[in-house]
């Protein structure tokens, strides 16, 4: 598949190629409902991952960042034309997740700049930029000083070398006018994230409430029409790391009626959240597959800044209050784009025949995206995986499962030449493995997407096999630091093997679901995908969807290789696998399984090589 995966550099071949894309979508199920304008309106992405090429493998997640880039401005162009305003907002999380942002050193080196071909309005920090202490700083002189005010850390900081001062990464807060006047007041708030790197420090929520700062900053004599809480932090404020209660609550008892809207992220899902009648969340998925929609009216120009237009013609206007018995004029909607270009053409320029999708500058960042991914060998095809293996999809552990497929690769390739006699036990944080590999082209991107962390093998030799095979499940128990978020919903019934349900046709699709494609309305064609359940009920998605199955996995697995000594990835399960170990073991009996930089990354590009399983010929390699 040349066009999908060999290197195009000419913006004319970029063109043909977005066209054909479009036309292959067109054909499939798609957004059939514009737009609620506001007064205020947003765009909002988080968790990108460095999944800015898009889904190569899935249509319906196809955009690139050069498509979201023409989007936006057609947007921010709709918008003027209504006399209303879009802001542009992100919420972190920009890397370790794909090639284009894993594969540099340190990572998002060259990520960042294709990002930063989007005109956001504020951003702010997520986890994944403060793990490592180059990371971090990458952040704090390059992706800081590019984004100025706009980037708000209102509780990160990191330690100037200079200075040997503590300093906030990007601001503490903005207070700015929007183009039709409105007067924001905007924070940056992070959860309690403690696995940072030790030259940065995360200000815990409730305590950074009470900082003088903060508390002069809610209390300022200007006038605040509304206070804008960015957060990598979930929507949810009682799923046990989410912070914004606090800070919503902060707000509201020095001011008790005006709106604060939220945007957040962390746990990749999409949602939606009511804090009370003047106070909404939204956050909006992951991984370049939802641009999250929020629009809201009820600004009077009696006693607000805004100037722009009171309702905008031609378009739908929200309608819902925060709640049922809401009194307050604020009327909200909300809206889960899928990440595709049919979407975007659909709302940016509806059947508007005279105006077209792309902008030079979109163009141009898709010409550079594919150049960076040709220089960074991201192209580079392995193999040919002969089916798609997913997360959960399929029951843990069956055919269709990744763990299935990891343990045969770390049960293969993770063996120390100079122990390869010696048996072992190697466990693994399922929280380590981001996404499903699908079936296809095995690329040298793919080896970033499934397991994307540098997180190292390390040993204990020789532990009895008695004590050693109760490390699994004492690490499913009670292991805290690295269990994935609590997100996959309870088990389906158990299901043999799983076929992409991106990809599927629909014949297969309905020889697995016979409602495949009829479940909500009777007609053609729906793609698998999100089907989202939020404080406003079951409109949320864009484009209606086919269930995807959801299988409940722990948090941990194990490969085997025998039963003498116990292999223990990565560095970050260390502690808890010797908390098990108990009296007799400790940190010196931890070494590098295989040198420093066999990593959770290393093994599955190696194994693919490898295997039988993985199709040399690559001429009938297709996706489907
Ligand atoms: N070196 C690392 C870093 C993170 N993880 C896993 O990622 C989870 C956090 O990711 P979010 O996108 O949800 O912020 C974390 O809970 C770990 O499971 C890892 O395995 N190794
Ligand atoms: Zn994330
Ligand atoms: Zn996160």
């Amino acid at each position: 598949c040349d066009s999908c995966f060999g290197p195009i550099n000419r913006v004319e071949h970029v063109r043909q190629v977005k066209r054909m894309q479009s036309d292959a979508h067109n054909a499939t199920y798609g957004p059939t409902r514009a737009l609620e304008w506001g007064q205020l309106n947003f765009l909002h992405t988080t968790d990108t991952h460095g999944w800015l090429e898009g889904h190569l493998k899935e249509t319906n997640y196809g955009a690139d960042w050069g498509d979201f880039v023409s989007f936006a401005a057609q947007m921010k162009a709709k918008a003027r034309e209504l006399g209303v305003d879009l802001l542009l907002v992100d919420t972190g999380d920009l890397h370790d997740g794909a090639g284009l942002s894993d594969s540099t050193d340190p990572d998002g080196e060259v990520s960042n700049i294709v990002f930063e071909k989007l005109d956001y309005d504020l951003l702010t920090i997520g986890n994944h930029e403060l793990y490592l202490a180059d990371v971090a700083y990458q952040d704090y002189n390059e992706f800081s000083k590019f984004w100025g005010e706009k980037y708000l850390t209102s509780n990160v900081q990191i330690l100037n070398p200079n200075t040997s001062e503590y300093e906030y990464l990007g601001n503490q807060y903005r207070h700015f006018t929007t183009e039709n006047g409105l007067r924001i007041l905007a924070f940056g708030i992070l959860f309690d994230f403690t696995g940072n790197a030790n030259v940065t420090r995360v200000t815990p929520a409730e305590t950074m409430v009470n900082e003088t700062w903060f508390v002069d900053a809610i209390n300022t004599s200007d006038p605040v029409d509304l206070f804008l809480l960015i957060g990598h932090n979930t929507a949810l404020p009682q799923d046990g790391t989410g912070t914004f209660q606090f800070v919503h609550d902060a707000i509201r008892n020095v001011h008790p009626s005006t709106p604060i809207q939220i945007f957040g992220g962390h746990s990749h899902i999409r949602d939606f959240v009511v804090y009370d009648e003047a106070s909404t969340a939204l956050e909006s998925g992951r991984y370049c597959e939802t641009l999250g929609w929020l629009s809201m009216s009820g600004f009077s120009k009696n006693s607000s800044g805004y100037t722009g237009v009171s309702a905008p013609e031609g378009v739908p206007a929200p309608s819902r209050k925060a709640t049922n018995t809401s009194l307050a004029p604020w009327n909200y909607s909300r809206r889960y784009l899928d990440w595709n270009r049919l979407t975007f053409e659909y709302h940016a320029i509806g059947s508007q025949t005279n105006r077209t999708f792309d902008t030079q500058a979109g163009l141009d960042t898709t010409s550079e995206l594919k150049s960076f991914r040709a220089q960074l060998n991201l192209t580079d095809l392995y193999r040919c995986a002969p089916q798609y293996w997913c997360m959960s999809c399929a029951e843990f552990n069956s055919s269709g499962s990744i763990y299935s497929l990891l343990t045969e690769a770390l049960s293969s390739v993770v063996v120390n030449s100079t122990r390869a006699d010696k048996s072992r036990l190697t466990l693994v944080n399922t929280g380590s493995i981001r996404f499903d590999l699908h079936k296809g082209p095995f690329t040298h991107d793919d080896s970033f997407i499934v397991s994307p962390f540098v997180d190292i093998f390390m040993y204990i030799p020789d532990v009895p096999y008695s004590l050693a095979s109760g490390a699994l499940d004492y690490l499913n128990q009670y292991g805290s630091v690295w269990k994935r978020d609590n997100l996959n919903p309870m088990p389906l019934p158990a299901q043999d093997s799983c076929i992409d349900p991106f990809l599927a046709p629909m014949s297969e699709m309905k020889a697995r679901d016979p409602h495949a494609g009829h479940s909500r309305r009777q007609t053609v064609e729906l793609t698998q995908g999100y089907i989202t359940t939020d404080a406003f009920g079951t409109d949320g998605d864009d484009t209606v969807h086919s269930e995807i199955p959801s299988y409940s996995y722990p948090h941990f697995f194990q490969a085997m290789g025998g039963f003498r000594a116990m292999e223990v990835p990565p560095t970050c399960i260390q502690s808890e696998v010797l908390e098990y170990l108990g009296d007799g073991y400790s940190e010196t009996d931890a070494s590098y399984y295989i040198d420093e930089s066999f990593s959770t990354q290393s093994y599955l590009p190696l194994f693919v090589q490898q295997s039988e399983l993985f199709q040399k010929n690559i001429n009938n390699c297709t996706i489907y």
